[in-house]
């Protein structure tokens, strides 16, 4: 006995822990294991996770003074905090009108080739200073923060000049440093060409690599590097060599891969050892073995395919079955997935990927965690980690992804201080 304690979470209904798996992600029948404790407690001191076990247990080993927070789960679901690991969440303006275009069936690469969708979030973003970029996303870390997400990832990619990616990645890093929600910054220059490059897309590559890739590692303003391959945007080829260029100058690799046409980006992130490739609605065959045998993870992006109103989800279930680290993100961004409620999309990909709860549970935590190399401190609840967590106003885990489209967040836990609710005894 005798550790000291400043904040108690007991007698959960169910403690998921998701514990155990920090080192590699969860693959195939490891997803379905979640490592739940029930009548559970978790004891934090300074931010850190000191015990974790049976309410019973944990309390026997600390000294409990009034100084400790209590706070009393009984009934409810308390879970790792929500990791989502691909957001485009800096950026100006917004994109509702073209709702009734995709409504009249027009679709996405048509909306941008006519020079709207991304472009249009670009005009606004370029117009927008930094500040006004910082009160735009702290709005929206507030409504993800508020609905279970402690974690994520903040691309660039609507500046599309030098200047403004770099302003855009200093939102992001002014972002991380007073919002509560940790972010982790990608560089994602080559989101789109711009206006002034069209029909000169090489000269726009040699901008991102020359330009670009050298000012954001020098300035230490990004920890990965994200292409979007897709036809009409950047070929497999040009993927390759900013991605290269990238890695030389110490980034780590994303791939917005397979999302609309099937280019073979998901076996370009193989084959360059990314640490994810995301979307990947139309994977191939080939690239799902390839990916089984890898350590890049597969970030699935449900929410994105709903509001495209595509009819081809991500092939999550061959994917478990050939082994593959699958995690789930929002996508947020203004145009193919206004939705920054993780747990919409884990009610959707219970639906239409047919992933079943405990997998998603494991998608949204620990393996979303290793897909933004997140995992030694986030993503679950054990002893040593961060003390991010949520309580839910759910019986069962289940409950989360049952009752679809209701935020369930009761109290939610950042770093070991109470954050969002949270009626406790102090
Ligand atoms: O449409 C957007 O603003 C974001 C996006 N990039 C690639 N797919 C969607
Ligand atoms: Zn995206």
């Amino acid at each position: 006995s005798g550790k000291k304690a400043d904040l108690l979470v007991r007698h959960a209904g169910q403690l998921v822990t998701v514990a155990g798996h920090s080192v590699h992600p969860k693959r195939g029948q490891e997803l379905t294991e979640i490592g739940i404790i029930s009548d559970g407690a978790v004891a934090v001191s300074d931010g850190v996770i000191i015990a974790i076990g049976p309410t019973a247990e944990v309390e026997e080993q600390l000294e409990i003074d009034d100084s400790c927070k209590i706070i009393n789960a009984d009934g409810k679901v308390v879970l790792p905090g929500l990791v989502d690991p691909h957001t485009h969440l800096v950026f100006a303006g917004s994109r509702e009108h073209e709702l009734e275009m995709k409504i009249a069936g027009m679709g996405y690469l048509e909306i941008l080739a006519r020079g709207g969708g991304i472009l249009d979030t670009v005009r606004a973003t370029r117009a927008a200073g930094r500040e006004e970029l910082v009160q735009a996303g702290r709005k929206y870390l507030d409504q993800m923060l508020a609905q279970g997400t402690t974690t994520a990832e903040a691309k660039s990619g609507y500046g599309l000049t030098v200047e403004d990616e770099i302003k855009t990645l200093k939102a992001i890093q002014e972002l991380n440093t007073t919002h509560p929600v940790d972010l982790v910054a990608t560089f994602l220059g080559a989101h789109a060409i711009p206006a002034e490059y069209k029909g000169e897309p090489d000269g726009f590559v040699r901008l991102v690599m020359a330009e670009m890739l050298p000012r954001v590692a020098r300035e230490g303003l990004a920890e990965f590097c994200d292409v979007f391959c897709e036809e009409g945007v950047f070929s497999v080829e040009q993927t390759r060599q900013i991605l290269l260029e990238a890695r030389k100058l110490g980034l780590k690799l994303k791939i917005h891969a397979d999302e609309i046409v099937s280019l073979g980006g998901a076996e370009l992130a193989v084959e360059l050892k990314a640490t994810s490739a995301d979307h990947l609605m139309e994977a191939s065959d080939k690239s799902i073995r390839l990916l089984g045998q890898s350590k890049t993870v597969a970030v699935l992006l449900p929410a994105t395919t709903f509001c495209l109103m595509g009819k081809k989800y991500a092939p999550a279930r061959a994917m478990i079955d050939s082994g593959v680290a699958v995690a789930l993100a929002s996508d947020f961004n203004p145009g193919s997935s206004p939705v920054n409620s993780m747990q919409i999309v884990m009610g959707i990909a219970c639906r239409q990927l047919k992933m079943n709860p405990a997998e998603v549970i494991s998608a949204v935590t620990i393996n979303s965690a290793h897909a933004i190399g997140r995992a030694a401190e986030v993503g679950s609840l054990e002893k040593g980690k961060k003390a991010d967590l949520v309580v839910f106003d759910a019986p069962d885990y289940r409950y989360l992804m049952y009752r679809f489209g209701t935020n369930l967040v009761e109290t939610v836990v950042k770093a070991g201080q109470v954050v969002i609710g949270g009626k406790c005894n102090g």
